[in-house]
């Protein structure tokens, strides 16, 4: 049973764009999936339709087996604790005035009947949870009093990842989520996305523009252009012959 199923789904928007035709694929149960296209090739649209944030009338989506409402703003509950997403702008996923601790543990509150296998056994301060989550991602305990115009790039989204898994997501979405970052910080998120994935054994749906970037993190990578999905592929077969053309081309452009 597939964790996430995108089954022939299209996207027309009303000023009669296909952002989508004819997307599938498949994400089992602790995979690392990468989808890599450039701009305008219908990836933000891909994440929006498995959020539940747009409506679509072709094709299909399901995830643990439920089916993702066609209808934008349907009632999400039921899978949007297993759903959780990390974006490239920090600055707008951080509150500004809320402490770094009281924004982290916003997910965890919405969820008060849920317990975290990361925390020992025994009740937990809001504090002591906080410390913890921030433990997970690498960061320091005092961070929880910080604001985040007092954290780093690299920082604030070491935050956003912790707040993400806080609930132990089945799957994390990132979209675009080291575009805005230094190379050397990028690979340190990536080594720890890596390791929270090991450890929490979760899937990772990662989209980014980037092939250098995906190859560095996703076992299976999928080549989006122009709303189609034109290859997929395991990691091992990067440099196979039938390789699209189009991914042979992102490799060059990306000296890989
Ligand atoms: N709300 C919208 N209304 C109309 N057209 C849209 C809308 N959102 C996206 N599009 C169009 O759909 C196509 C795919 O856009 P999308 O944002 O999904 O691509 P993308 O790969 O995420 O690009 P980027 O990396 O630049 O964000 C583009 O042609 C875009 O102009």
């Amino acid at each position: 049973m597939s964790l996430l199923k995108v089954e022939q789904l299209s996207k027309v928007y009303t000023n009669n764009i296909a952002a989508l035709q004819g997307v599938s694929f498949q994400i089992e149960r602790g995979e690392i999936v990468g989808i890599v296209g450039e701009s305008g090739s219908g990836k933000s649209t891909l994440t929006k339709l498995i959020l539940g944030l747009e409506s679509y009338k072709q094709g299909c989506i399901t995830f643990n087996e439920q089916q993702i409402p066609p209808k934008k703003r349907a009632d999400v509950r039921a899978y949007r604790k297993n759903i959780q997403m990390v974006f490239q702008d920090t600055n707008s996923a951080l509150n500004p005035k809320l402490p770094i601790g009281k924004s982290l543990l916003e997910p965890l509150n919405n969820f008060t009947d849920f317990t975290p296998s990361y925390l020992p056994p025994g009740k937990h301060t809001n504090r002591e949870k906080a410390e913890r989550l921030l433990e997970m991602v690498g960061l320091e305990k005092v961070m929880v009093d910080r604001y985040p115009d007092e954290l780093s790039g690299g920082q604030k989204q070491r935050v956003c990842i912790a707040r993400a898994i806080s609930i132990e997501p089945a799957l994390l979405v990132c979209d675009e989520a080291t575009a805005s970052l230094d190379v050397s910080v990028q690979v340190r998120i990536l080594e720890l996305l890596k390791t929270l994935q090991r450890n929490l054994q979760m899937s990772i749906l990662f989209i980014s523009h980037d092939i250098r970037t995906v190859t560095n993190l996703c076992d299976i990578i999928l080549v989006m252009k122009n709303g189609c999905l034109v290859d997929h592929f395991q990691l091992s077969d990067l440099y196979a012959p039938e390789r699209h053309s189009y991914t042979k081309a992102l490799l060059q452009a990306a000296m890989l």
